[in-house]
């Protein structure tokens, strides 16, 4: 199965989600993050995602594991997405070709604009809980034009990375 990333940056009361301009999920919000590549670990890829989407940089061991979430559809699982929170970051954060940066006050997050598993486990994980969750979707490729039909969701779970 493929693996990925998301990582998301708060700093005080906001969180630093993007736009994203192409590919999966275009013209949607998420955190930063992406598929990890050959020979890198799970962290790697976060750091090299953000920086690569946004243009700051994320301090590795300051990255807390908050989650990891599996994405099936038709009953096929097609993404294991390990999520990250950080308060701890350098840099001004600047678009890029995949994605379009943008702070929200974590209580004006746009779930509405999200992929629509996020409104389940998101306000979760920005409150500092931790989540194993399983997310259906069908109706055939490609999976942002495929229906949520359900989820599982599991909270506070400890992760051994
Ligand atoms: C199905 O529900 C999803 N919800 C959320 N919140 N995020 C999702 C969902 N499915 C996939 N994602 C995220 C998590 C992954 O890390 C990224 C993968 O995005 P992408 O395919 O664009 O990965 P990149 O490596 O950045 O893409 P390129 O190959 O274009 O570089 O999507």
């Amino acid at each position: 199965m493929i693996e990925g990333t998301l990582c998301f940056v708060v700093d005080d009361d906001e969180v630093l989600l993007i736009e994203k301009r192409r590919g999966l999920g275009e013209g949607w919000y998420n955190g930063p993050g992406g598929k990890r590549e050959d020979g890198e670990t799970i962290r790697e890829c976060a750091v090299r995602e953000t920086r690569e989407e946004v243009g700051i940089d994320v301090d590795t061991p300051a990255l807390s594991k908050a989650g990891e979430l599996t994405f099936r559809l038709d009953g096929d699982p097609q993404i294991h997405c390990h999520v990250f929170r950080t308060h701890r970051f350098d840099g001004d954060p600047r678009p890029s070709e995949e994605a379009r940066p943008k702070w929200f006050a974590i209580d004006e997050v746009p779930y509405d604009r999200m992929w629509e598993d996020d409104r389940h486990w998101l306000p979760g994980v920005l409150d500092g809980r931790t989540v194993d969750g399983t997310f259906h979707f069908e109706g055939g490729e490609p999976l942002d034009e495929a229906d949520f039909v359900d989820y599982d969701i599991e909270w506070d779970v400890s992760f051994d990375e």
